[in-house]
């Protein structure tokens, strides 16, 4: 504990930290060397659980605290350390013991009205239906098979006997394939109470805890083309991860790279059978040091050491500012792809910490964003110059235009033109042909109805099951008349494919959705597992209809409340419209 009086000392500082110069909270925790008491420590588990939680309920806190003027009478305003403050009502209120630990002037500020602030809280909730305290929405936890270690049907034994053993009921594990991303496979929420981090058989590097959306760029990068496209007779081909700390791209490159090289390495092989050097090398760049130490733990952990003749990939990490590789460099001259999902607002990220915010602060960090974006444009338009680059994946986990589709449009009208078929353009990933959910046209990009379809966004809050998440395929001109547009099946052998079974998660349960790449979430340390509901006999199809039948009420809430939004969002888009045609009518007319 610290040396301070509260016990929520350390919690209490991340907060404000976040609160005040807006960065994100994991940023904060990984830097946070030599501020907190201990020098040497990141923020512990429960500390940072006990900071999410609170940002999590930030918005009913302070619909809590405008109420009757409470905000006034704790003299919210006098206190200094605002994290504290809210770490300690978060306690009192929705903490597990509803009551706030240990002393200090805070606390008696905040206990002289807790009658009244329990009041309130409880009328808050009663305001929203009994809900909305904790804004979580609930998707399935995938699961991606490092193939680079694992195969897909040893995973799937693997995480069936560790799902019964976690299952008393014994009921038969539900485990399905995505029916997007090849050898990612689909569990209930439920699994993240078992399935984190500190699990051995994540640890060893054999499966990765990585969303769906967060799978598509390197798929794109590697599939975009689609299957069975020859390139040219060059055998080598390097790729660049531009911003790849923690490395789960990285590392998803590399196993896509070396499935889909296949035979090419037969003709690299020496007359002794040998390859002296693989066939592909992914330099992957990272900028911070403690996020470069990730990077290469992580990497350790995700790629085996093979033997130099059955390496066809090559992961080189590089501590280094994307921005000063020089294009160039001969070291990069075979370096035809790459794959850039630079620093972003992670507004994406459903259950984020940094989302939560979004809300309380209602959308005001425009700065923050304009200068994540005016970056990301640097950083893409440097992407494009290396000059033997064809194909580069550029994404983010943000939600807004401004990262997005701005990004690309103002990137593609910059960059040089050429008579020669070396001009950019956007192609839509063949391998996500049937991914519906496609880009924003017009709007500040100003791109194009068929433009903004070759783009992929995921959309978390409007029922795709993922984080929110934005993807951009472009390539060479010359390059996109030469692709065959042919989309390898999804290999299902043994596993069903999953097709929403699991979508009648929702609202208030003692689960955490599955959370982004990051190491850290509140999910890992919270979670709590739901009975899934008694069946008896064993088959998949018998325990997907008793499953369904289980959360069939809440997915018909559900439902009933997308097609509500939907709805409404017309209803919105309409009077936009209207309104524009008059305005455009009056404009005339004047
Ligand atoms: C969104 S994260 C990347 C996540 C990663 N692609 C993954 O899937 O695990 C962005 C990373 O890029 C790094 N970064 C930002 N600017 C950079 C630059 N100019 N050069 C290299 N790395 C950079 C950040 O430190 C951060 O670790």
């Amino acid at each position: 504990m610290s040396k301070n009086s509260s016990p929520y000392h350390d919690a209490g500082w991340l907060l404000s930290e976040h609160l005040q110069k807006r960065r994100g909270l994991k940023s904060i925790a990984f830097d946070s060397q030599g501020n907190l008491n201990d020098k040497r420590k990141a923020p512990d588990k429960a500390t940072y659980a006990t900071v999410c939680k609170t940002m999590q309920h930030l918005a009913i806190i302070n619909e809590v605290l405008n109420a009757n003027n409470l905000r006034k009478s704790i003299g919210f305003d006098s206190v200094r350390n605002k994290g504290l403050l809210y770490v300690m009502i978060y306690e009192l209120l929705f903490g597990k013991y509803k009551s706030i630990r240990g002393g200090g002037k805070i606390k008696r500020m905040i206990i002289k009205h807790e009658k009244e602030l329990r009041r309130q809280a409880d009328e808050c909730i009663a305001k929203h239906g009994g809900e909305g305290a904790e804004k979580c929405i609930i998707f399935p936890r995938y699961i991606r098979v490092n193939t680079l270690r694992e195969k897909k049907l040893d995973a799937v034994d693997t995480l069936r006997t560790m799902f019964r053993k976690q299952s008393e009921d014994s009921v038969a594990p539900f485990i399905y394939a995505d029916a997007h991303v090849p050898n990612l496979l689909v569990l209930p929420p439920t699994a993240s109470s078992w399935l984190h981090h500190d699990c051995e058989y994540v640890k060893n590097g054999m499966i990765v805890l990585q969303d769906k959306s967060s799978c598509f760029a390197a798929l794109a990068l590697v599939h975009g083309l689609g299957e069975g496209t020859i390139d040219d007779k060059k055998v080598r081909f390097d790729y660049v991860d531009a911003c790849a700390a923690p490395g789960n791209k990285t590392s998803h490159l590399a196993a896509l790279i070396q499935s889909s090289i296949g035979n090419i390495n037969q003709s690299t092989k020496k007359k002794d059978g040998k390859m002296t050097e693989p066939n592909s090398t992914v330099y992957a760049f990272e900028r911070s040091s403690s996020r470069f130490n990730i990077l290469q733990e992580r990497l350790k952990q995700l790629i085996p050491s093979l033997p130099d003749d059955c390496t066809k990939v090559a992961v080189v990490p590089v501590h280094a500012d994307f921005l000063n590789a020089d294009p160039l460099d001969p070291k990069f001259g075979d370096v035809r792809a790459i794959l850039l999902d630079p620093s972003c607002s992670g507004s994406g990220i459903v259950n984020s910490p940094d989302r939560w915010m979004e809300d309380v602060h209602d959308n005001k960090d425009a700065k923050r964003i304009q200068s994540l974006s005016n970056f990301q444009l640097v950083a893409l338009k440097h992407a494009m110059s290396f000059p033997n680059v064809d194909r580069i994946v550029y994404s983010t986990c943000s939600v807004h235009d401004e990262e997005n589709e701005a990004v690309v449009a103002k990137a593609l009208s910059e960059v040089e033109k050429s008579e020669d078929g070396n001009d950019w353009e956007l192609m839509a990933p063949v391998c996500l042909e049937q991914w519906p959910r496609r880009g924003r046209e017009g709007g500040i990009g100003g791109l194009t109805k068929s433009q903004a379809d070759c783009l992929i966004r995921c959309d978390g809050l409007d029922g795709d099951e993922t984080n929110g998440f934005f993807v951009s395929f472009m390539v060479r001109k010359k390059l996109a008349s030469g692709c065959i547009n042919k989309r390898a099946p999804i290999d299902s052998v043994g596993i069903p494919i999953y097709k929403g079974q699991f979508s009648g998660f929702s609202g208030r349960t003692n689960f955490i959705a599955s959370d982004s790449d990051s190491k850290q979430s509140a999910g890992n340390y919270a979670s709590k597992p739901i009975q899934l509901n008694k069946c008896e006999g064993s088959s998949q199809q018998k325990n997907d209809n008793s499953f369904a039948k289980a959360n069939g009420k809440s997915a018909k809430k559900r439902d009933k409340k997308l097609e509500w939004k939907r709805k409404q969002a017309l209803l919105k888009s309409t009077r936009i419209k209207t309104k524009g045609k008059k305005a455009t009518v009056s404009k005339k007319d004047a």
